[in-house]
């Protein structure tokens, strides 16, 4: 039987978070929140700044008061603010983060000011001025919306969660994920390998790659290539919401993962998509699991998990942007005109943009290791000249950032 027609990369990207059902909301501690996608919009239980601060150590006047000379009646330190009000002629020691006195209203620097005991009056410097206050609520106000449901918490988005009053956060529970190695040619410890024997590395670096997303990983294999060994590795993935298989997914003699899938129960959703590398990829689902048959070819796994298996585990997250997005980057290289299929090519980073990986071979492990970015080609694109803009996939640092 002939396989069937590729599909259009983006209809196989919509198809597969289209699988997605969205997981229960569970509160979390903060911090330990972060790579996870907000459930619900997050709402200031607090105000902040609480009270007019100032920005700056030096001395709170009166803004009506603003030539000195001054006697210093007080201090207000962070966390200690100026008991009473300030009348004119009185100044408060202030430091960074400190409460505005009641009645102050400018701050003089401690540089452009000359003291002696409680005496204080201006060196010539500067004078006091407002705009060394922080506003009360300049920041956020109580009940304003901090954070949108779908954001992934990342440092800066804890630390304003946890500044906003949120010592834990909704998020949805994350899916469990299985990665089954299959082929007969694969061996589990790398540094015992047979000559007919390559090391299985598609499952680590899947497992890598998912990992963010996942509540665990269950690791399966190398399956050998026979129906009975791929069932039994199936039955032993069934505890996962996510099941992660790579090779097999061609139509050679020995490409077993559709009958097997097929054999277990599993409705194929597609397969096959016009894409270079990872054409022979498959989707399918049982129930509430959703199956993803990768293509052996190490950088073509590589691919179609970050261009498949990520978006599907950010829609069960939560996220609001489930697909990575491609920046505008400028290439070195010309390129020739986009042929019948999706291409991704390896790139990495030079001065003035990106450079083409030479090696394209979608086995090539040190190439992909080399790469920066995947240059995204569309059909029939036309050939770019040197420096023309492409749309760059940014994966640097393992293919997260
Ligand atoms: N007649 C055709 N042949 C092939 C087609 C086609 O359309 N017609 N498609 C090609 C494409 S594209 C790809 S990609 C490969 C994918 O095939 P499979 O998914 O069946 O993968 P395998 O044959 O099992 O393995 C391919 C290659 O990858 C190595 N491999 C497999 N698993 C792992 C692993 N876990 N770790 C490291 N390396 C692995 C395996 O040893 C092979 O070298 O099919 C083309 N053929
Ligand atoms: O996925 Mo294959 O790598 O297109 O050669």
């Amino acid at each position: 039987m002939a396989p069937p027609k590729p599909i259009p990369l983006e209809q196989a990207q919509e198809r597969i978070c289209a699988l997605a059902s969205p997981f229960p909301i569970e509160q979390v501690k903060s911090a330990d929140a972060i790579g996870r996608y907000l459930a619900q919009d997050i709402l200031a239980r607090r105000t902040q700044p609480m009270a007019d601060l100032s920005a700056m150590d030096g001395y709170a006047v009166m803004s009506e008061d603003l030539g000195g000379p001054w006697r210093v009646t007080g201090e207000s330190a962070a966390g200690h603010p100026y008991a009473g009000t300030l009348s004119k002629g009185e100044a408060a020691r202030i430091s960074t983060g400190a409460i505005m006195p009641d009645g102050a209203g400018a701050v003089l620097l401690q540089e452009n000011a000359t003291r002696d005991g409680t005496a204080l009056s201006l060196n010539g410097e500067g004078e006091p001025t407002p705009r060394h206050i922080r506003r009360a609520g300049f920041d956020f106000a109580t009940g304003d919306v901090l954070l949108n449901q779908g954001t992934v918490i990342g440092p800066a988005q804890l630390a304003l969660a946890i500044s906003g009053g949120h010592g834990t956060l909704p998020m949805r529970r994350r899916p469990s994920l299985a990665v089954l190695d299959s082929g007969d040619e694969l061996g589990a410890d790398p540094a015992n390998c047979g000559p007919h024997q390559i090391p299985a590395s598609n499952g680590p670096a899947i497992a890598a790659l998912a990992q963010p997303f996942v509540s665990q990983v269950h690791r399966i294999g190398p399956v050998r290539d026979t129906m009975e060994a791929m069932m039994e590795g199936l039955e032993r993935a069934s505890v996962a919401d996510v099941i992660v298989t790579s090779g097999g997914a061609s139509v050679g003699d020995h490409d077993l993962v559709r009958p097997a899938l097929e054999k277990w129960g599993a409705e194929i959703d597609f397969w096959r998509v016009a894409m270079k590398p990872g054409k022979p990829l498959m989707v399918a689902r049982r129930g509430e699991q959703v199956i993803l048959g990768l293509p052996g070819n190490p950088v073509s796994s590589f691919v179609t998990a970050y261009l498949f298996l990520l978006p599907l585990l950010r829609t069960m997250a939560g996220a609001s942007e489930s697909l990575p997005y491609a920046t505008p980057l400028p290439c070195v290289d010309p390129l020739p005109a986009g042929g019948t299929r999706t291409e991704f090519l390896r790139g990495h980073f030079v001065a003035g943009g990106v450079a083409v990986i030479d090696e394209q071979d979608s086995s090539a492990l040190r190439a992909l290791a080399a790469a920066d970015v995947l240059i995204r080609r569309d059909i029939e694109t036309p050939a770019t000249k040197a420096n023309d803009m492409v749309p760059c996939y940014r994966i640097q640092n393992g293919g997260i950032a």
